[in-house]
C-alpha cells in the first residue's frame, strides 16, 4: 500500500447491505449499470453547472461524457474480464469518498436498518434491494472487486477506493488520476442462470444502454471492434482482404424524454428514466407530460411513483422535480415545482424563460416559477381525478400509498380544496374494508340528509365503536370514520363539498329524528322533547353544575342508543385529539369544556334521575355522576384527567355492590 493508504472498516450496517448484494438472488442485476451511468450523468450534470457558476473553476468541460470499456480476459485464463464506466465530470475529493461511498450514506435510515436486520435470507433481498434502490454498491451484486478513482474537479490529487464488498475497503490518494470518475468492476463469472449476463459483451452493454439508459443527455461512448474490408487507394474493398479497426460509438440516442411525442416513447422508456430521476427502482403508476406555451413556456414530465418512499413524512427527504433550463440541469429536488403534499410526484421541469443561474433564494420569489407551479398541481390533480374514473385499481394503489400526504392540501392548499375533497377517499361505516369517494357518500345519503357526517379519532377501531356513532348506525346513517392526525385539521374549520356541509357527530347538536319526518310529525317529537326537558330539567342543571369543572353544560341527548352517556363540542371547537396536537407542537391552549349528553332511556340515566328527584343531598350521586363522566370520555378514546380517582371510585361503587 502506498503512504496514504489507509484500510478502513465498514460500519455495521453497511457491511450488511453490502452482504446482502454480494449474496444478492435479485433478479434483475443488470440495474447495476443503470446505477453507474445515472452516477456517471448526474457528476456531467454537476460539473458543467458549476463550472458556469464558478467562472475560476479550472476544468476542461469541452467534451464532457460517460465511457464504457470492457475486457474479455482474453488475455489469458487468470485475466480478469472487467466493466469499466469513466466519466469526466465533478468527482469526489477523498473526504466525499469516504463519506458517499464508504458510509451507507442517506440509504442509513432506520427504515432501512430495520428491514436489513429482518432480511435474513437471501429470498427477502429481492424486495429490499427493489424497494430502495441501492446505487453505487448494486455493483457488487456482479462484481468481485470494485475499485473507484477519482479526481474532483479543481482538486490536485486524486482518490483510490478499492473494496470487495467484505469487512473493508481500502483508500489511497493517487497522483495521476484524470479529472473525472472511473468505477472498475472486476466481474463475477457470468451465470444466466443466477442472471448474471456477461457484462464484458460488447453486445450486452449495448442492448442494456439502449435499454436503461437511452435518454442519458450526455454521450455514452464505447471503444468497437470491427472487421472490416480493406479498402484500396479508391476507397474500394479489396477483394478477400479484412482489418480489425477500433472506432468509437456513441451507444445512446441522448433525445430528452420530456422533449418527444408522448406516443413516440415507450413504456420501458418512461421507466426508465423515471428510475434515474427519482433513484427508485419501482415502476411509475402514471406518466404526466405538459407542454405549455405562451407566456411561461416550459414542457414537464412527471411521474407518480407506485410506492410510498419510506421517507415520506420525514424531514429531510430527497429528490421531487428537477429543473431544466433550456435541456440544462440546474437542480435536484425543486421544491418550488410542487407543493409540499405533492412532494412524491418525481419528474423533470424543463423551463425556457429563466436565466442558468438561477437560485432557490431567487426560484421563490419567481412569478414564472408560481405560474408554473400552479399548472403542475392543476395537472397532477386532474390525472388522479382522471385516474379515479378510469383506473379504479390505480387509483386505489395511489390512494393507500400517498392520501395521507395529500390530505395535507386539504390545509395547505385551499385554492384546490374541492378537487382535492373529489380526489380523496375516506374510511366510512359504509365497508369495513373499502374506502369511500365523497362522490360515492352523497348517492348513498338518505333522503332529507343535508350534511356529510364524520367522526374523527385516533384509529378506526377507537372511532367504530364510539358512542357517539349509536343512533346513526341505528337509523342507516353513514358516517365518515377519519383516524389521521391531519383529518383533525383539515376539518376544524367549516368544509363544504358540492354544496354539502361536513358536520362532525361528535359536535353540535344533531338530531336525526327529523330528517325524514312529515310536519305532523316533527310537530309531535317537538312536544315529546318538551315534556322529557321537564322531566330532566332538574337533574340536567344538577350534573351541570357537579361537573362544572369538566363540562360546559348537560343536556338530552338524540345520539345514544345503547350508552348512558356521551361528551360533544360545541360545533367548532377544538376536538381532544386536535387539542392533544396541538399540546404536542408546544402551543399552549385552554382547556376545551365539552358538553355532556345523556341518553333519557338508559336505566342508568333514569335511575339517577330518580335518585336525584329522591335524594337530591346524596353526597354518593356526585360519585355516580363523576362515573357516569369518566366512563363517557373512556368510551369515545378519551383520557381521563385523574384515572387515579376514578378507580379508586369505581373499586368503591364495585365492593358496596358484592
Ligand atoms: N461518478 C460519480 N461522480 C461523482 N460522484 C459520484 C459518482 N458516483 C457516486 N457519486 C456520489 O456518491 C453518492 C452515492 O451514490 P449512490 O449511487 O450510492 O447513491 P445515490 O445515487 O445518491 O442515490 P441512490 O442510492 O438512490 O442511487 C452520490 O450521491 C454522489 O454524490
Amino acid at each position: 500500500m502506498n503512504a496514504g493508504a489507509e484500510e478502513r472498516e465498514f460500519q455495521a450496517e453497511t457491511r450488511q447491505l453490502l452482504d446482502l448484494m454480494v449474496h444478492s438472488v435479485y433478479s434483475n442485476k443488470d440495474s447495476f449499470l443503470r446505477e453507474l451511468v445515472s452516477n456517471a450523468s448526474d457528476a456531467l450534470d454537476k460539473l458543467r453547472l458549476e463550472a458556469y457558476r464558478d467562472k475560476d473553476l479550472s476544468v476542461d468541460t469541452g467534451d464532457l461524457h460517460i465511457e464504457i470499456d470492457i475486457s474479455d480476459g482474453a488475455g489469458g485464463d487468470d485475466a480478469t474480464r472487467t466493466l469499466t464506466v469513466r466519466d469526466n465530470g465533478i468527482g469526489m475529493s477523498r473526504d466525499e469518498v469516504v463519506d458517499l461511498i464508504g458510509t451507507l450514506a442517506k440509504s442509513g435510515t432506520a427504515e432501512l436498518r430495520r428491514k436489513l436486520a429482518d432480511a435474513k435470507d437471501a429470498a427477502s433481498s429481492d424486495d429490499l434491494i427493489g424497494q430502495f434502490g441501492i446505487g453505487f454498491y448494486s455493483t457488487f451484486m456482479v462484481a468481485d472487486k470494485v475499485t473507484l478513482v477519482t479526481r474532483k474537479a479543481g482538486g490536485a490529487t486524486g482518490t483510490r477506493w478499492e473494496s470487495a464488498g467484505e469487512g473493508s475497503y481500502t483508500i489511497e490518494t493517487v497522483d495521476d488520476a484524470p479529472q473525472g470518475s472511473s468505477v472498475i468492476l472486476d466481474l463475477k463469472p457470468a451465470d444466466t442462470e443466477d442472471h448474471l449476463h456477461d457484462y464484458a459483451s460488447e453486445s450486452t452493454i449495448r442492448q442494456l444502454i439502449k435499454k436503461y439508459s437511452d435518454f442519458i443527455s450526455w454521450p455514452i461512448r464505447m471503444q468497437i471492434e470491427r472487421t472490416k474490408p480493406v479498402e484500396d487507394a479508391d476507397g474500394e474493398p479489396v477483394e478477400g482482404q479484412t482489418e480489425t479497426v477500433i472506432e468509437t460509438e456513441t451507444l445512446n440516442s441522448g433525445k430528452a424524454l420530456w422533449a418527444r411525442p408522448r406516443d413516440e416513447v415507450s413504456e420501458e422508456e418512461y421507466r426508465e428514466f423515471y428510475r434515474h430521476v427519482s433513484h427508485a427502482w419501482d415502476d411509475p403508476l402514471e406518466v404526466i407530460t405538459l407542454t405549455a406555451e405562451g407566456s411561461f413556456e416550459f414542457q414537464a414530465l412527471l411521474f407518480i411513483p407506485s410506492q410510498a418512499p419510506y421517507d415520506l413524512f420525514m424531514r429531510d427527504r430527497a429528490h421531487g422535480v428537477q429543473l431544466y433550463v433550456k435541456r440544462v440541469f440546474i437542480m435536484d429536488d425543486c421544491d418550488d415545482l410542487m407543493p409540499e403534499y405533492l412532494r412524491f410526484v418525481k419528474g423533470v421541469v424543463d423551463a425556457a424563460d429563466l436565466s442558468l443561474n438561477v437560485s432557490r433564494e431567487i426560484l421563490q420569489q419567481d412569478r414564472q416559477i408560481r405560474a408554473i407551479r400552479r399548472r403542475l398541481t392543476k395537472k397532477v390533480l386532474s390525472t388522479i381525478k382522471e385516474l379515479r374514473g378510469q383506473d379504479p385499481e390505480k387509483y386505489r394503489t395511489f390512494w393507500t400509498q400517498f392520501g395521507r400526504a395529500v390530505k395535507e392540501g386539504l390545509v395547505a392548499d385551499p385554492d384546490n380544496r374541492e378537487t382535492l375533497l373529489s380526489i380523496s377517499s375516506f374510511d366510512s361505516t359504509h365497508s369495513a374494508d373499502e374506502t369511500t369517494t365523497l362522490e360515492d357518500y352523497i348517492a348513498r345519503m338518505k333522503v332529507g340528509q343535508e350534511t356529510i357526517y364524520y367522526l374523527t379519532g385516533e384509529s378506526r377501531a377507537q372511532v367504530e365503536h364510539s358512542p357517539h356513532l349509536e343512533a346513526f348506525r341505528a337509523k342507516g346513517y353513514e358516517v365518515l370514520l377519519l383516524t389521521d392526525p391531519v383529518d383533525e385539521m383539515w376539518t376544524g374549520g367549516p368544509v363544504e363539498f358540492e354544496g354539502k356541509t361536513f358536520q362532525s357527530i361528535a359536535k353540535g347538536e344533531v338530531d336525526l329524528d327529523d330528517a325524514d319526518k312529515s310536519e305532523d310529525e316533527k310537530k309531535a317529537a317537538e312536544t315529546e322533547r318538551e315534556a322529557r326537558g321537564k322531566e330532566y330539567a332538574d337533574l340536567l342543571e344538577w350534573l351541570g353544575g357537579a361537573l362544572g369543572d369538566s363540562v360546559k353544560e348537560a343536556r338530552l341527548s338524540s345520539r345514544l342508543t345503547e350508552s348512558p352517556a356521551c361528551i360533544v363540542g360545541d360545533t367548532f371547537s377544538f376536538s381532544p385529539q386536535l387539542e392533544k396536537l396541538y399540546r404536542a407542537s408546544g402551543q399552549e391552549l385552554p382547556p376545551t369544556k365539552r358538553i355532556l349528553e345523556l341518553n333519557p332511556d338508559h336505566p342508568l340515566v333514569t335511575g339517577l334521575r330518580d335518585a336525584h328527584r329522591d335524594r337530591p343531598d346524596d353526597a354518593s350521586l356526585t360519585e355516580a355522576a363523576e362515573l357516569l363522566y369518566g366512563t363517557a370520555l373512556l368510551a369515545e378514546g378519551g383520557e381521563l384527567a385523574d384515572p387515579a380517582h376514578f378507580a379508586k371510585l369505581l373499586t368503591d361503587r364495585l365492593t358496596r355492590s358484592l
